[in-house]
């Protein structure tokens, strides 16, 4: 039956067209009988992983996305993955090019942008700083999920050159900003100047966010830990099974 049919194909393409044809029947009562995961590795059903691998969490200074973040690692150590992001500052001690960052030159990491390599993309303390899609790729491509925690502008810019890539986008919300103020404080990490920066962008940031209802997926609270972590998992649950 398969060599009479093989015969009916007159040309090249014909005969190409036929293989890919029985391939995704074959994977596809492969997949009704023992389910979709066990066809993942076969390039059909896996082509769209990457892609659909993207989560974006953003929220003001000091919300606690880091910790947050810190715990999902935790839990499980090998799903997720940062990019490495790519910076026109210098190195500092101890940091490796390719490892915390890519260390660029203005008019190369410039170029980039402008031939549209890069999902996010902004200037900070006179530096640039960006996220390739390469370095999103290169972290999906181990089939990891790309976590990219990022400020609001860079929000905007992900979902519009990333709207096809389906990136699921979760803001962090304190339950005040009296208590984003304490949290700022309390970390002891920010000196008078840059802590009044953060909480006037926070203020910002915020205020536009509920100005614009719809921007996320999902908001999680960070009021009680163990709730906001409990909600992150929930709002993840598609990618942790
Ligand atoms: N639910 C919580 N209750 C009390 N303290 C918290 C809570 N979540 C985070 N914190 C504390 O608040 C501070 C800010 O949290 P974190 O550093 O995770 O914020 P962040 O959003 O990552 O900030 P940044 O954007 O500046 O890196 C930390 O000291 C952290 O321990």
């Amino acid at each position: 039956m398969f060599h009479a049919e093989l015969i009916k194909c007159y040309s090249e393409v014909d005969l190409c067209t036929y293989l890919s044809n029985k391939f995704k029947e074959m994977i596809a009562r492969t997949a009704q009988t023992m389910g979709a995961a066990a066809c993942s590795g076969m390039g059909v059903l896996s082509t769209q992983t990457p892609s659909k691998s993207i989560v974006v969490i953003t929220g003001p200074s000091g919300c606690g996305k880091s910790t947050l973040l810190n715990r999902l690692f935790d839990a499980y150590p090998d799903r997720f993955g940062f990019s490495v992001s790519h910076t026109t500052r210098s190195p500092r001690p101890g940091e490796e090019n390719g490892v915390h960052y890519h260390f660029s030159q203005r008019s190369e990491m410039q170029q980039l942008i402008e031939k549209g390599e890069f999902m996010e993309h902004a200037e900070f303390g006179s530096n640039l700083y960006g996220t390739s899609k390469a370095a999103v790729q290169n972290v999906c491509d181990k089939g990891q999920i790309c976590i990219l925690d990022i400020e609001l502008q860079g929000v905007l810019q992900v979902k519009k050159v990333a709207a096809d890539m389906s990136p699921v986008f979760v803001y962090v919300k304190p339950p005040t900003f009296e208590t984003l103020e304490q949290r700022l404080r309390d970390r002891q990490t920010e000196n008078k100047d840059s802590l009044e920066k953060r909480l006037s962008q926070a203020k910002k940031d915020m205020g536009y966010i509920d100005e614009n209802p719809g921007l996320f997926d999902y908001t999680i609270v960070n009021d009680n830990l163990d709730t906001a972590y409990q909600d992150l998992q929930t709002a993840l649950k598609p990618f942790l099974s």
